[in-house]
C-alpha cells in the first residue's frame, strides 16, 4: 500500500513516477469505501485524483496555494495532507468538512463552497505575493461549469496584465452538476478534441524558425500577430488573446503528462491556463454512468450503487417541481430558470415536459434574475428557482432589476434554512432578511406540502415580485385540515388560546406544534399562528394577538438580524410596548456542517430549546 506511506503534505513527492497509477487506484478505493459510507461530492472527486497528485507532486505545500474552485473536489487534496483519518466523520457535525477549510489545514489556502472565486482570490495573492516581494505559485483550479459564472470572467480579465507567474487549471469534465450548458462549454468542447496541438503550436515555431530569412524578431511578430496563422490552428486563442497563455489540453488521467504540462506552466512568466480533460466519476462505473447523481450522494451500496435507503417521504422540492409541471401546463406564460441546478431545484421534469420554458443559464445566479426580469418585461411568469444561500449572490439584481421596476418575478427560494452536511457556505440562514429588506418584494414561507403548492398558486396569479422559501428535505405533512385560503399579507390562526402566542413562520410551524403540545401538557392554552407571510407583516393579527397575551413567540429558521423576529418586534414596540416579544432564530455567527437535527438543537431552535426559553421569559 502506497497510500500508507502518505502522512503529510509533500510525502507524495518521494513515490516513484511508475507508482502514480498505482496510488491513484488506491486512493480511489479509499474514497469509494468511505464515501459510500458517510455519502458526500463523490463523482467530482473520482476525477480530479491524478490531477490533484500531479499537483502534489510539482508544487510545494504550504508554501504554494492551491485554490479549489467550490471546493466540492477537494477530497484527494485532503487525504495527502494528512486528513485521511478524517473520512471517518466527513461532514458530521464536529468532523471534517467537505471543503477546503483554513482552520483545518495550512493546505487550504482559500475557504470555498460557492462557485467561481478561484481565480479572483488565486489574483489577490499574486498581487500580495509580488508587492512583498515573495516568491512561491499560486494555482486556482476551476472546473469547466465554475467557468460559466460571470465573476471567472472579471477575474481572467484581471489576471491577464499580471506579470509573473499565475497558473490556472481548468477541469474540464464536461459537465457542471448536470450537463455543463452555454457557449463556453460548447468552445470548450471543441479545444478537448485539439489534443496534441500543443506539440503543433511549438512544432510550428520550430518549423518557421527554420525557414531561411525568418529569425525570432518575425516569429514573435507572427505570435503576436492576431490574424496569424496560430488563429487558425492553435487552441486556446479565446484564452491567448486576452494575454492568457493556454497549454493543454492535457489527458487529465496521465500522471506523468499532466506533472510535465505543470513543471512547464511554472516557468512561464505571467498567466497561463492549463486546459486539464478529465472524467467525472472515473474508476467506478455507476459513477460514470451516472455523473449527475453521484455529484453529490447519500450513503450508497457499493457492488450496485444503489442508495442505501429509500426514497421516504416527499420533499418540498418534489411539490415543488410537481406543481411547476402543473403551472407549466396550465399557462404558456410561465417559465422557469435555473442557475445550473436543474436536478436540485427538481426543474428537471419541468424542462422535460416544457423544454422551450425551461433556461439553464449556467452557474450564473446575478444573470438568472436579471434574465428574468427581461422575461417577467417580455409578457412571461419568470418562475426563478435558486437555493437561498446562491441566491445571496444576485441580490443586488433583485434590488434593481426586479424589484425597481415592480416585476412579477417568482423566486423559488429552495434550501432555505439549516441545510446540513455542506455547512456554512450553503447554509440558508439569510434569505428572509435579504428578501424582506427589499421595498416591492412579498415574501412567504409555507408550514407544509400543501401550502407550498397553495403559494405557488398564489404566486402565480399575483403581480409583482414574490418569493417562496421552503428547506431542505422531508416536506412536513402535519396540519392537512389547515388550508385557509392565501391571502397577501395575512396569516393563519391554527389554535386560539391566551397568554403565550406562537408565531412560527415556514419550516418552524412543525417546531411549534411541539411546543405548543409540551405547553399544553403544563396546562396551558397557548395560541399557534402560523404566519404564512414575512412581508408584508400580517399587523391586523398582531393588534390582535396582542391584546389577550402578555407573551409573543417568533420562531424561524433564519438569523435574527432583519428576518420575521425583528420585523415583529419592530411593530410591536411600537404599538403594543406591553406585550413581550421572544424571537426564536439562527444565532448571529456562521453554522458548521452537520446533521441538521443536531444543528437545530446546537442553535436553540429545536422543540426543547423552544420551550425552554420560552419557562424562562415567563
Ligand atoms: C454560486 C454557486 N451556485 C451553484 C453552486 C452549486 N454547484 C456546486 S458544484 C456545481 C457544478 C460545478 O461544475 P464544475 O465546476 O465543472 O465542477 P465538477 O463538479 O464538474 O467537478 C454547482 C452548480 C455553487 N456551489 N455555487
Ligand atoms: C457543491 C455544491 O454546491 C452542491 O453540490 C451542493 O452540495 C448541492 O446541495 P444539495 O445536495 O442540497 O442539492
Ligand atoms: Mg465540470
Amino acid at each position: 500500500m502506497i497510500l500508507e506511506n502518505i502522512k503529510k503534505e509533500n510525502d507524495i513527492k518521494k513515490v516513484p513516477l511508475e507508482d502514480m497509477e498505482q496510488l491513484a487506484q488506491e486512493i480511489r478505493e479509499f474514497l469509494l469505501e468511505h464515501v459510500s459510507k458517510t455519502g458526500g461530492h463523490l463523482a467530482s472527486n473520482l476525477g480530479v485524483v491524478e490531477l490533484t497528485m500531479a499537483l502534489h507532486y510539482v508544487f510545494c505545500l504550504p508554501e504554494d496555494k492551491l485554490i479549489w474552485d467550490v471546493g466540492h473536489q477537494s477530497y484527494t487534496h485532503k487525504i495527502l495532507t494528512g486528513r485521511k483519518e478524517g473520512f471517518d466523520g466527513l461532514r458530521t457535525l464536529g468532523g471534517m468538512s467537505g471543503f477546503p477549510k483554513r482552520c483545518e489545514s495550512p493546505c487550504d489556502a482559500f475557504d470555498t463552497g460557492h462557485s467561481s472565486t478561484s481565480i479572483s482570490a488565486g489574483v489577490g495573492y499574486v498581487r500580495a505575493r509580488d508587492l512583498k516581494q515573495e516568491n512561491y505559485h499560486v494555482v486556482s483550479i476551476i472546473g469547466d461549469g465554475a467557468l460559466t459564472g460571470g465573476m471567472a470572467y472579471e477575474a481572467l480579465n484581471n489576471a491577464s496584465v499580471l506579470k509573473k507567474n499565475f497558473i490556472v487549471v481548468l477541469n474540464d469534465n464536461e459537465m457542471s452538476i448536470s450537463e455543463n450548458v452555454g457557449g463556453i462549454s460548447s468552445y470548450l468542447s471543441n479545444l478537448r478534441t485539439a489534443e496534441g496541438y500543443q506539440e503543433f503550436k511549438t512544432g510550428v515555431k520550430n518549423s518557421l524558425s527554420k525557414i531561411p530569412g525568418i529569425g525570432p524578431a518575425t516569429i514573435k511578430r507572427l505570435h503576436k500577430t492576431k490574424d496569424s496563422i496560430k488563429r487558425l490552428v492553435i487552441p486556446g486563442m479565446f484564452f491567448e488573446d486576452m494575454g492568457i497563455t493556454y497549454l493543454g489540453p492535457v489527458n487529465g488521467h496521465d500522471c506523468s503528462k499532466l506533472i510535465q504540462t505543470f513543471q512547464e506552466a511554472k516557468k512561464i512568466s505571467g498567466p497561463v491556463l492549463v486546459h486539464v480533460k478529465t472524467e467525472k466519476g472515473r474508476g467506478y462505473e455507476p459513477a460514470m454512468r451516472h455523473p449527475a447523481r453521484f455529484h453529490g450522494t447519500a450513503a450508497f451500496d457499493l457492488e450496485n450503487g444503489l442508495p442505501l435507503s429509500s426514497g421516504g417521504k416527499a420533499n418540498y422540492t418534489d411539490i415543488f417541481s410537481t406543481v411547476m409541471r402543473k403551472f407549466g401546463d396550465r399557462d404558456e406564460r410561465v417559465v422557469a430558470v435555473t442557475a445550473a441546478m436543474p436536478d436540485g431545484t427538481g426543474l428537471k421534469r419541468f424542462r422535460n415536459m416544457f423544454p422551450e420554458r425551461f433556461f439553464d443559464v449556467g452557474i450564473a445566479e446575478e444573470h438568472a434574475v436579471t434574465f428574468a426580469a427581461g422575461l417577467a418585461l417580455g409578457g412571461m411568469i419568470p418562475v426563478v428557482a435558486i437555493y437561498s444561500s446562491f441566491l445571496q449572490r444576485a441580490v443586488d439584481q433583485m434590488i434593481e432589476d426586479v424589484c425597481l421596476q415592480n416585476l412579477h418575478v417568482i423566486f423559488a427560494v429552495d434550501r432555505a434554512g439549516l441545510v446540513g452536511s455542506d455547512g456554512e457556505t450553503h447554509q440558508g440562514c439569510f434569505d428572509l432578511t435579504y428578501l424582506s429588506m427589499i421595498p416591492n418584494m412579498t415574501v412567504m414561507a409555507p408550514k407544509n406540502k400543501w401550502e407550498l403548492s397553495d403559494m405557488m398558486k398564489f404566486a402565480v396569479n399575483y403581480d409583482g415580485p414574490i418569493a417562496i422559501r421552503y428547506p431542505r428535505g422531508e416536506a412536513y405533512d402535519g396540519l392537512e385540515e389547515y388550508r385557509a385560503p392565501v391571502l397577501k399579507g395575512r396569516s393563519e390562526m391554527i389554535y386560539e388560546g391566551n397568554s403565550i402566542a406562537l408565531l412560527p413562520i415556514g419550516s418552524m410551524v412543525k417546531t411549534a406544534c411541539q411546543v405548543y403540545e409540551m405547553l399544553k401538557a403544563e396546562g396551558e392554552t397557548p395560541t399557534l399562528v402560523n404566519a404564512r407571510f414575512v412581508k408584508p407583516l400580517d399587523e391586523k393579527m398582531l393588534d390582535r394577538l396582542a391584546k389577550e397575551h402578555s407573551l409573543l413567540v417568533t420562531m424561524e429558521e433564519n438569523v435574527q438580524k432583519g428576518g420575521f423576529g425583528s420585523a415583529v418586534i419592530d411593530y410591536m414596540h411600537r404599538h403594543h410596548p406591553q406585550v413581550r416579544v421572544l424571537n426564536i432564530a439562527l444565532p448571529d455567527r456562521f453554522i458548521e456542517h452537520g446533521n441538521p437535527e443536531k444543528l437545530k438543537e446546537k442553535a436553540g431552535i429545536d422543540a426543547v430549546s423552544v420551550y425552554k426559553k420560552i419557562k424562562e421569559a415567563k
